[in-house]
């Protein structure tokens, strides 16, 4: 590999090229220039050609990157600006698929000893640092998802129904699309409770849980948002689409049977329907509404869907 011309002596105030050669070798860093057009290698210094030898002349895609042509991400021409003159560094990270190590690259387009524009990176392996923040943002995204989950059931919680449902809410009214909401609450549950144990009580509410994540859509809102309460928040889905899914619902849940201490106990549930009305902009409101709609069914002898009637009958 090329190394810098022999000068000994420059100007006061700057220094010689073995001084220049000194430091470029001497950093914690790969510094590499290569022509914009060829690819070629022009120069790497001792931190490049301790890694990959001499490879003057060889193509950088095929040292640095073990590829058989120009790589798919090259920033070379990023380097040269419309009126020819080389632009601002170009500064980005990228995770090397030979070594797996991640890199921070700061490329420009600089005047080589011959007036040509060529390309010189310098690279710093950032691998420690990037890997503590991939650490860090996964932590973070499972603390995330552990605040929005309901323990028990596996269900979105309360305050996940909101989040999302609010932003569902938002989707739908900006798209005049149909948004239904299906609320529902298990039956005597403090009977069962009561009768059975807590213990039991909460075998019942994860096979509810269960129950809802298998048959629920990816698109759908699924969610514990209180403690034998459940709601269901079904995007795109009109009033009679509602209604059947709440049916198959309702007949699923009868069909559970959950075998405590040799006895079973066989819960029922109370449905609520409500659609979402023009222009609405609160997911409480609509809430309320299939709350409304399943006390409605509470109050007609339960184990029913009833829909929210409407402001005036309500
Ligand atoms: N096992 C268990 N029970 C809970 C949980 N959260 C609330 N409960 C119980 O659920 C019961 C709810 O009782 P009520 O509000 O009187 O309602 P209900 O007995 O279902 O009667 P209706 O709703 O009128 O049919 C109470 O006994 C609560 O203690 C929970 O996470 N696990």
């Amino acid at each position: 590999m090329q190394n810098l011309p022999n000068r000994a002596d420059g100007p006061e105030g700057t220094v010689s090229d073995q001084g220049l050669q000194a430091v470029l070798d001497n950093l914690d860093a790969l510094v590499y220039v290569s022509d914009l057009d060829t690819y070629e290698l022009l120069y790497m210094n001792a931190y490049g050609r301790r890694i990959w030898g001499d490879r003057q002349g060889q193509k950088c895609w095929q040292v640095l990157q073990g590829n058989d042509g120009p790589c798919s991400f090259c920033t070379n021409s990023k380097l040269v600006g419309a009126d020819g003159e080389p632009r601002p560094p170009y500064i980005w990270e990228f995770q090397n698929i030979l070594d797996k190590r991640w890199y921070q690259c700061r490329d420009r387009a600089i005047r080589w000893t011959d007036g040509r524009l060529v390309r010189m990176e310098i690279t710093t392996d950032i691998t420690e640092r990037k890997e503590m923040e991939l650490a860090l943002k996964a932590a973070h995204a499972k603390a995330r998802a552990a605040a929005l989950e309901d323990e028990l059931t596996g269900l979105h919680n309360r305050r996940a129904f909101f989040e999302l449902g609010s932003q569902m809410l938002k989707q739908a009214r900006r798209r005049q699309a149909p948004l239904a909401i299906l609320m529902f609450d298990l039956d005597h549950f403090k009977v069962i409770n009561d009768t059975h144990g807590h213990e039991a009580g909460d075998a019942v509410l994860r096979r509810v849980g269960q129950l809802l994540r298998d048959r629920v859509r990816e698109s759908d809102i699924a969610a514990r948002i209180g403690g034998e309460e459940f709601a269901l928040l079904l995007p795109d889905t009109d009033e009679r689409e509602a209604t059947e899914l709440a049916d198959r619902m309702l007949r699923l849940l009868r069909t559970i049977q959950v075998d405590h201490r040799h006895s079973l106990i066989q819960p029922t549930a109370s449905f609520g329907l409500a659609m979402m009305g023009p222009g609405e902009q609160h997911l409480e409101r609509l809430l309320s509404q299939a709350d409304q709609a399943m006390y409605l069914s509470k109050s007609r002898g339960r184990d029913r869907l009833s829909l929210y009637p409407g402001p005036s009958a309500a």
